[in-house]
């Protein structure tokens, strides 16, 4: 699990790295600059025309030091410095002092500098640093690069593309679109919320000799980035002696007449997310249709009629008797009972329960119903559904993802899985995971309810939340990954992906 800093703590660490541990700035920027360098080599040949373009800070410090280490490695480098040459930072004074005895020091006049196909452009012009939006030399500068990249040249970018911001991930107009992003330290939260994630291409964490012990915890208000090894990890290898029995019983409380496929495809989920057995509830009439899709699926008929209200309750209080995890919403019929019904089954069930489509529309008119609840509750919105739950339009609180997914789940103590590019999993203890998983071909109905089964799936096998929610929403979006690297991603299904978490689990071996 990587932490993921703003530009404040960053700066913080990278102090407290000279001051407590003896890691002085320019060792670091030496360190940065040669890794910058090497990832540049792998962008080009020994053909390319290696353009970098340095700005008046720290950032562009770094890109000195990346001029001087391709330049000895034998390459052709043509250097821009952009800004007046009597601000630079001290640390970059020195190293373009240092890049004299090679000829080096004497910058080339942006107008005159060309990059095509094969060339790469190190773009070391604003880092963690730029605090506005670029103007004047510094936005043509931008400029540049975008049409450089347009005709074919390869982008690496200094720790962060220039223009992007470091904190919310939105870039000032103009940003460099880079191929390859090679951050220093840590990663920053800017190059893991989209846009930003997109404008970064590649992102690459190097290790400068910034000890982690120097950022300083943020306990309550941390942020991480889930990494592969981390979901691979949650999901432990099946033993031989082990029977359907131990890999728990999943109640999915889903489907209604003409949404059968939501109950069907969030079952699906939990089967292929590993479920021992998984039980559907749902309308007598919807039962049949829904095991046609899976005849691996028990059905638990709900005889009344209509809505979901207070007349369901002991039929699922007996549905949830000896059950491991509930996930109930997708599909089902919505009426005014329905929040009462699910306050009644919360309090009693002590299991954990998915909360996901419609029963997050129903507890959205009576957010009480969360603090009544005797097990762990995590809620499955997507932006739309959050608005209803929050009552901040849903374009404002997509602006401000990590700060309202961290205080809904704070404030009602559940686990929230606020879906969307980047999907972001907010425990009730302050903490937020970014998973990186996931692409536009999801972008098609039925997607949340087979996350809603894989979710289930792995409560019931025992992971507890937060871990059991990064793990599934990594797991559901590395499938569909897999998926559309062999194929397009238009075309692609939710019951494909349902399908696809065995790709997960074989690259995984689980
Ligand atoms: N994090 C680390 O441990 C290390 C980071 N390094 C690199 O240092 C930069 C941060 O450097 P800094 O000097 O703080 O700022 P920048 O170079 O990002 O920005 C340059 C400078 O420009 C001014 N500025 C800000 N916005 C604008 C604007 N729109 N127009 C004009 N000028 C602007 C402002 O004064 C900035 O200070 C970090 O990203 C790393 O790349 C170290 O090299 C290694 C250790
Ligand atoms: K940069």
């Amino acid at each position: 699990m990587r932490r993921v800093l703003t530009a404040a703590r960053m700066r913080a660490a990278d102090q407290a790295a000279e001051s407590r541990f003896g890691m002085p700035s320019p060792l670091l920027m030496e360190n940065a600059g040669r890794w910058l360098a090497d990832a540049a080599r792998e962008l080009g040949t020994t053909g390319s025309r290696y353009v970098v373009v340095c700005g008046p800070g720290n950032n562009g410090g770094d890109g000195l030091v990346a001029a001087r280490f391709l330049h000895i490695s034998g390459l052709r480098v043509t250097l821009v410095l952009v800004g007046d040459r009597a601000k630079l930072t001290p640390e970059s004074q020195r190293n373009l002092h240092a890049l004299e005895p090679y000829g080096l020091h004497l910058p080339q006049p942006l107008g005159e500098v060309e990059a095509r196909a094969g060339d790469v452009v190190v773009d070391a012009l604003f880092g963690t640093g730029l605090t506005r939006a670029p103007a004047g030399e510094f936005a043509e500068a931008i400029q540049h690069m975008l049409c450089w990249r347009a005709a074919g040249a390869k982008v690496v970018a200094a720790d962060l593309p220039s223009g992007l911001h470091t904190d919310t991930g939105e870039p000032f107009t103009p940003c460099v679109e880079a191929d390859l992003t090679v951050t220093f330290g840590f990663h920053k939260q800017g190059q893991v919320l989209e846009p930003g994630a997109t404008l970064c291409g590649e992102l690459r964490c190097v290790d400068i000799g910034i000890p982690p012990e120097a950022v300083t915890p943020q306990e309550g208000r941390e942020l991480y980035f889930v990494e592969e090894s981390d979901a691979r990890g949650a999901i432990a290898p099946r033993r031989s002696d082990t029977h359907k029995g131990s890999y728990g019983h999943v109640l999915v409380v889903a489907g209604s007449h003409g949404k059968s496929g939501a109950a069907a495809m969030s079952a699906l989920g939990a089967l292929r997310g590993g479920a021992g057995l998984v039980t559907v509830a749902t309308r007598s009439e919807v039962v049949e249709s829904v095991l046609g899709h899976a005849p691996e699926v028990m059905g638990w008929p709900l005889e009344r009629q209509g809505p979901l209200g207070l007349a369901d309750l002991e039929p699922l209080l007996e549905a949830a008797e000896k059950k491991d995890v509930l996930v109930i919403g997708p599909g089902i019929p919505r009426g005014d009972e329905t929040v009462k019904l699910l306050g009644e089954l919360l309090s009693r069930v002590e299991v954990p329960t998915v909360l996901d489509a419609d029963a997050l529309n129903a507890v959205a008119t009576d957010l009480e119903v969360l603090r009544r609840a005797k097990g762990p509750l995590v809620l499955t919105p997507h932006p739309g559904e959050m608005s209803r739950l929050t009552g901040v339009p849903t374009k404002d609180l997509q602006k401000a993802r990590v700060e309202v997914a961290r205080d809904f789940a704070c404030t009602h103590e559940v686990t929230l899985v606020l879906k969307g590019a980047r999907t972001l999993i907010a425990h009730h203890d302050g903490t937020v995971f970014i998973n990186p998983t996931g692409n536009p071909g999801m972008a098609t109905g039925g997607m949340g309810d087979v996350l809603s089964g894989v979710l289930g799936a792995l409560l019931g096998q025992g992971l507890k939340l937060p871990e059991a929610a990064w793990t599934a929403v990594y797991a559901h979006g590395l499938a569909a990954d897999l998926m559309v690297a062999r194929r397009g991603r238009l075309g692609l299904i939710a019951t494909d992906v349902a399908k696809g978490m065995c790709n997960v689990w074989t690259r995984w071996n689980r």
